[in-house]
């Protein structure tokens, strides 16, 4: 596919720091956090302006996923999209909880555990064509997502344990994978989830579902998860020959490599052959390179991707990670952890040196640590502010997405009833039949002109809510 569709799921975990009597409990704080979304969509699961979805599952940790986006650009704008709605919402529900008597405060993290040792996601989804092999497909990808902890892990402060001293990782995620691939997504917390809902024509499509993934603060990094991903899908559609890379036990090779900063670490693979995690990312940067040598850049984020891999590459090996301080989230980190350790005279098992690995992910713009570093410069950007609040108020115009958007605005401007998922779309008052778009890259519909012209005239005086606008 030299056109893709791709989409990012980003689940939220809350803090909630509570100095009175009677204690909140994260689903009563996520309760309150939903309060304006509900009585915006009189549901705690809504597709909105931008075409994303935002819901509220069982538990407590709210969910955002984003609009189909067919450029990564405009998926990494889509996606801080929804840390900047979320951070309003963070306001608005501090300040109802004031009202109501409760004077803690609240914490939304984009990272993927908590202190308890909970594990929450962020999921990636592409779309490939049905006729591409499966199996061959998993065969390549799992090995490559074993090592891509390199290229875009967020970095974790590891506690202490029976085995090992307190120390730095990696991935966040990785401690908390239990499978290679499987159909469900919590009990066995798999790499590839092949669960098949390609919320698209399934004789045509599939819709692969990437769960292994750490949450990103970092732009650039963003840019290269996605994008050399998105390389390695073509590569294989393509039909090129990797050989046979299968790792003889992906689950302990994912776990042993985020613990070990050089990237030496030896995994086996299923030939007997034994290979480090750096040199087997290092097969798969090589072969991507010739593969864009011969046939050319697909796209205009090709080159810059293969640039950032290789620098994340060299850094790793040389154990000199100031070319990427910059750049990739674990490494951003890694400098910030390291600074305040030497200035404080502390080590990894300190508890300060923890609650900073998790403020680095608060969304909060004025308080979340990563936020403030690339506030002073301290992170390399490949958006800008502006485009973010685009993102927040408008849906990627060249997927179905813009139809979604469009349809939202126009019947909350009306004050409709709808009934909204990724294929469909219905008002619910209304005597026709649903809006049907099984092609994710459909942009134009005249059922729905037709629909909203049936709708009447909007009221004048309608605005969407202020969590709503950049
Ligand atoms: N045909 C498609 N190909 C690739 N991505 C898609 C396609 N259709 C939708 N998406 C993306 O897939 C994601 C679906 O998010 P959603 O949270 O609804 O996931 P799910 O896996 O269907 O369900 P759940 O999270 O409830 O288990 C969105 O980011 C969306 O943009
Ligand atoms: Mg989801």
């Amino acid at each position: 596919m030299k056109r893709r569709v791709y989409g990012v799921e980003t689940e939220f975990g809350i803090n909630y720091h509570n100095p009175d009597a009677k204690p909140l409990t994260p689903e009563e704080v996520a309760r309150y956090l939903f309060k304006p979304v509900v009585r915006w969509g009189r549901s705690s699961n809504v597709f909105i302006p931008n075409g994303a979805r935002l819901y509220l599952d069982v538990g407590s940790h709210p969910e955002y996923a984003t609009a189909e986006c067919d450029n990564l650009l405009d998926l990494i704008a889509q996606d801080k999209a929804g840390e900047w709605i979320f951070s309003k919402l963070v306001a608005q529900a501090q300040q109802a909880m004031a009202e109501d008597g409760f004077h803690g405060r609240v914490f939304l993290l984009k990272n993927n555990t908590d202190s308890k040792g909970n594990s929450f996601g962020s999921h990636e989804n592409y779309l490939i064509p049905r006729k591409t092999e499966y199996r061959r497909l998993t065969e390549i990808l799992i090995p490559f997502l074993v090592t891509r902890q390199f290229l875009a892990g967020a970095g974790r402060v590891v506690p202490a344990t029976e085995e090992q001293p307190a120390h730095f990782s990696f991935s966040q995620r990785a401690d908390f994978v239990l499978d290679a691939v499987s159909s469900a997504t919590t009990r066995s917390r798999p790499i590839i989830n092949t669960r098949d809902e390609p919320h698209a024509d399934a004789s045509l499509h599939r819709r692969l579902h990437v769960i292994v993934g750490d949450s990103n603060m970092s732009e650039t990094t963003q840019l290269l998860r996605f994008g050399s991903t998105e390389i390695i899908l073509r590569m294989i559609e393509e039909g090129v020959i990797f050989g046979d890379k299968r790792i003889a036990n992906p689950i302990r090779a994912i776990q042993e490599l985020s613990h070990d900063m050089t990237g030496q670490t030896l995994i086996q693979l299923a030939t007997g052959e034994t290979i480090s995690g750096l040199d087997l990312q290092e097969f798969f940067l090589e072969k991507a390179k010739s593969f864009i040598a011969k046939e050319g850049p697909h796209h205009e984020h090709v080159e810059p991707v293969l640039e950032l891999w290789e620098k994340v590459l060299t850094a790793v090996r040389s154990e000199d990670y100031s070319s990427i301080e910059t750049d990739i989230d674990w490494a951003i980190k890694h400098k910030l952890l390291v600074a305040y350790q030497e200035k404080h005279g502390l080590d990894w098992a300190d508890p300060r040196i923890r609650q900073l690995d998790f403020t680095y992910h608060d969304i909060d713009p004025a308080r979340g640590l990563f936020n403030v570093l690339q506030a002073r410069g301290q992170a390399t950007r490949v958006l800008t502010d502006s485009d973010i609040g685009h993102a927040m108020e408008h849906a990627p115009a060249t997927t179905r997405a813009a139809l979604r958007g469009r349809f939202v605005n126009e019947t909350h401007a009306r004050g409709e009833d709808i009934n909204v998922d990724w294929v469909h779309m219905r008002a619910n008052n209304k005597p026709i039949e649903l809006v049907l778009v099984k092609d994710p890259f459909q942009t134009e519909s005249e059922k729905m002109d037709r629909l909203i012209e049936l709708l009447g005239e909007p009221d004048p005086d309608y605005q969407h809510p202020d969590w709503l606008r950049a």
